[in-house]
């Protein structure tokens, strides 16, 4: 909060109102999150010492028509306890959401009307009563209390005081309407959303107040657009990935049934959900998101914390924006509980990897080249002398660190992003560079580069050698058009890119070390090269992807 001026200054006797009473006004201003902007905040004095009137201010009122305005009397229960038993706390949000939405609106906040002006203890009084039976109005009859005795002439002072010519008056209070009517364009129903708490509150207002509530009972909005014609995010963590992805498929068949366009993001673990539905919101835009993400205790001391702030994030991100963000939340004690709500066994979900699953999370993004790294060595291993190994993997480290590289230069040099962006259903980050496709490249160089070397040192014929070198490619290529992770284009330059590399490092890589001896492969294990690289890339699911235990 950042007080603009001090105190003593900004408190001004104003000119008394057109009732003849004086009134002090002194203001500031401060960051408000619910409204998503910096306000105004003024504070009137009223001739009552009870009753001051907190004028929140969004942008700039003065001489305007039509300005969003709500008065709002205080309610400790509903406003700050956020009580169901009324409807002021909604009420309160709702037209902060409005003002969220508007340059400029104002929210007349007034302290003292507690109770409809009977304080905080003779409503809590009134509670009991009404717990005995009593409606709201009886309530304060009994106790031998008026019903209403708000007046609402110095809200209509303070409206004047801010400048404003009219406004459109947030509210279903007919007094509050008949106050205001002077200045008002316009009146706004305010419907309130019902629950078994308020009915009976919302109930009374309706039929003895002579209030103008509407009750709205939750309904599924209408659909605006066919099915086909929408667009759903789902954003889902990779952690409790065994889990999630029980629940994503679940999700995505259902969206693919009802021939929805599904845009796939993934991030790392569940709190990252907030910022991955704010990327895709911003990026793609979608009709609506669905966020994914299993969250088990087990041992975590940070399990309580994570739910939190996963749950703040994500409510407070839906509330901020008009796309709908579903929650697919799951939060357990223990693997157990996990299971049969996503459909899978605690057996299943230790995984490939057993107890040590936990160690290959942050190695999911790359467990495709770890694949085709690790399958490609120990063939290497065994078709080449052993020391020839490890300069392809230098090789291939080097050629990685390469098209990283030249993956920065494009997205820097190709501003509109035709060619560096990636499919909009791509599981990576939007801002992730694509082009070339760094899978697609390294399998190209690392294949050449073997080929180069059959042809050339061991005398293999040329087509046999080349198929050495397309069949592992194209496979790569075809994997990541299908997997929706590159374009065409972006593989056909991880193709292009490959071979290049791989035919400088065959020229390069062996003056490093000298002259090369190369032994006589054993032929097994060329079919073992083509086919263990190829297959367990084309056919998902990706076989060493890690399964993530809590
Ligand atoms: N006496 C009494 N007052 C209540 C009860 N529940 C809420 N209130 C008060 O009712 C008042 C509601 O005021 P507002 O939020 O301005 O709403 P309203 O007068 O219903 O008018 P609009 O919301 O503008 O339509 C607040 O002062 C609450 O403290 C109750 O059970 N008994």
């Amino acid at each position: 909060m950042s007080s603009q001026m001090g105190v003593a200054e900004c408190l001004t006797q104003l000119p008394a109102d057109a009732l003849g009473k004086p009134v002090l006004q002194t203001h500031s201003r401060m960051w408000v999150d619910d409204i998503q902007a910096e306000c105004k905040i003024l504070a009137y004095s009223t001739p009552d010492p009870k009753v001051e009137i907190i004028a929140v201010v969004k942008g700039d009122i003065a001489g305007q028509e039509g300005v969003p305005a709500r008065v709002h009397s205080e309610c400790f229960t509903g406003d700050v306890l956020a009580s169901k038993r009324c409807d002021c706390g909604q009420q309160l949000h709702k037209f902060m959401r409005v003002m969220n939405d508007v340059p400029f609106a104002v929210l007349l906040y007034v302290k003292g009307q507690e109770g409809r002006g009977i304080g905080l203890t003779a409503k809590i009084r009134a509670y009991q009563l009404q717990d005995e039976g009593h409606d709201t109005v009886d309530a304060n009859l009994k106790l031998g209390l008026p019903v209403d005795i708000r007046t609402y002439g110095d809200t209509l002072f303070v409206l004047r005081d801010l400048g404003i010519k009219s406004v459109r008056l947030y509210t279903n209070n007919p007094d509050k309407m008949s106050a205001l009517q002077s200045i008002t364009q316009e009146v706004v129903a305010m419907p309130s959303v019902v629950n078994e708490r308020n009915i009976g509150y919302l109930k009374t207002k309706k039929d003895r107040l002579n209030h103008r509530t509407v009750l709205e009972t939750f309904k599924l909005p209408e659909l605006s657009l066919p099915p086909s014609q929408l667009r759903i995010g789902i954003v889902y963590a990779m952690w409790n990935q065994y889990f999630v992805d029980e629940l994503r498929s679940a999700a995505e068949a259902e969206l693919e049934r009802c021939r929805v366009e599904v845009l796939k993001m993934a991030v790392p673990g569940a709190l990252e959900l907030v910022s991955g539905a704010r990327i895709t919101l911003r990026h793609h835009k979608p009709d609506a998101i669905i966020v994914i993400g299993v969250l088990i205790k087990g041992s975590s001391d940070l399990y309580d914390r994570s739910c939190n702030a996963v749950m703040t994030g994500l409510t407070e991100l839906n509330a901020i924006q008009d796309t709908p963000i579903i929650l697919g939340l799951l939060m357990c004690q223990n693997e157990d509980r996990a299971s049969p709500s996503s459909g899978a066994t605690t057996d299943e979900a230790r995984g490939a990897f057993g107890s040590h699953g936990d160690q290959w999370a942050p190695l999911v993004g790359w467990s495709n080249l770890l694949t085709v790294l690790v399958i490609l060595t120990m063939s290497l291993l065994q078709v080449l002398k052993r020391e020839v190994a490890p300069l392809c993997t230098l090789g291939v480290i080097l050629a990685n660190f390469i098209t990283k590289g030249l993956k920065i230069l494009v997205k820097c040099l190709d501003s509109t992003g035709t060619l560096w962006r990636r499919p909009s259903n791509s599981r990576r980050a939007p801002e992730d560079p694509g082009f070339p496709s760094s899978h697609t490249s390294i399998m190209t160089f690392i294949s050449v580069y073997f080929a180069l070397y059959l042809w050339l040192h061991l005398g293999y014929p040329f087509f046999r050698a080349a198929l050495v070198a397309v069949l592992p490619s194209g496979f790569m290529a075809a994997a990541r058009i299908r997997d929706q992770d590159h374009t065409l284009q972006q593989t056909i330059g991880g193709v292009l890119w490959g071979t290049c590399m791989g035919l400088w490092w065959a020229l390069i890589g062996p003056r490093l070390r000298g002259i090369l001896e190369w032994a006589e492969p054993q032929p097994w294990a060329l079919v073992v090269l083509c086919f263990a690289v190829g297959l367990p890339i084309f056919t998902k699911p990706l076989v060493l992807r890690p399964r993530k235990r809590p």
